[in-house]
């Protein structure tokens, strides 16, 4: 395709709810000429149901353990841009699976953005509370330090349309060597160079 823009290996999207992983990884897909995946749509074509409602029946641990298979599966896949649940990383195994393999990217926005973009959805069960603020900067307070922990990139999405982002995200991706986190043994150091 014209102008398609080259960016080696899987992409994996991170950060709270409504920081815009799905949003985002369409588009990033499209111009990076990747295939798209989400995980929660991905867990509600397999369990045939919507996420809030695996919450009600099975409980959030349940849905977790969904939530490390599928993206085990995916994360397998090459080529490929996938937004992953916001908490996600919550699972160590994850976090792993995802740091080797593939350029982990953390959308990052502030609370009042995230609240704006998620006030009229209802398919996020963590938020249908008296106070979805208190709940947000609480989630931000836990996972911050494990979406920083597994990220390549972070990127403020704050006030910015969805292109706009989109292409300094590429910007920085285009200076974003991926580098194998352990050497193979036996390898020089001059290997990764
Ligand atoms: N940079 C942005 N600027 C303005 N609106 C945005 C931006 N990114 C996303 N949105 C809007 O915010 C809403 C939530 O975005 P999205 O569903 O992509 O978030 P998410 O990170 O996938 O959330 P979840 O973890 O709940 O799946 C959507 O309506 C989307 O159009
Ligand atoms: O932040 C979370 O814990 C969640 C985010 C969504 O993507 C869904 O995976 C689900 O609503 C839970
Ligand atoms: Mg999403």
């Amino acid at each position: 395709m014209a102008g398609m823009i080259h960016v080696a290996g899987n992409l994996f999207l991170v950060g709270l709810m409504g920081a815009g992983k799905t949003t985002v990884g369409r588009t990033l897909a499209r111009e990076t000429g990747k295939s798209f995946y989400d995980s929660d749509h991905e867990i509600e074509a397999r369990a045939g149901v919507r996420v809030a409602t695996i919450f009600e029946i099975e409980g959030e641990p349940a849905f977790r353990e969904r939530e490390r298979k599928t993206i085990a599966e995916l994360a397998e896949r090459q080529n490929i841009v996938l937004a992953t649940g916001g908490g996600a990383v919550t699972h160590p195994d994850t976090r792993r699976v995802l740091a080797a393999n593939g350029t982990v990217i953390y959308l990052r926005a502030s609370i009042d953005d995230l609240l704006l973009r998620t006030q009229n959805d209802k398919n996020r069960p963590l938020l249908q509370t008296a106070d979805p603020r208190a709940k947000l900067e609480s989630l931000f307070a836990q996972r911050d330090p494990l979406y920083r922990e597994v990220a390549d990139i972070i990127i403020d999405t704050s006030r910015q349309n969805v292109h706009l982002l989109v292409s300094r995200l590429l910007q920085k991706l285009a200076h974003h060597s991926p580098c194998p986190s352990t050497p193979l043994p036996g390898a020089s150091p001059h290997d990764h160079a």
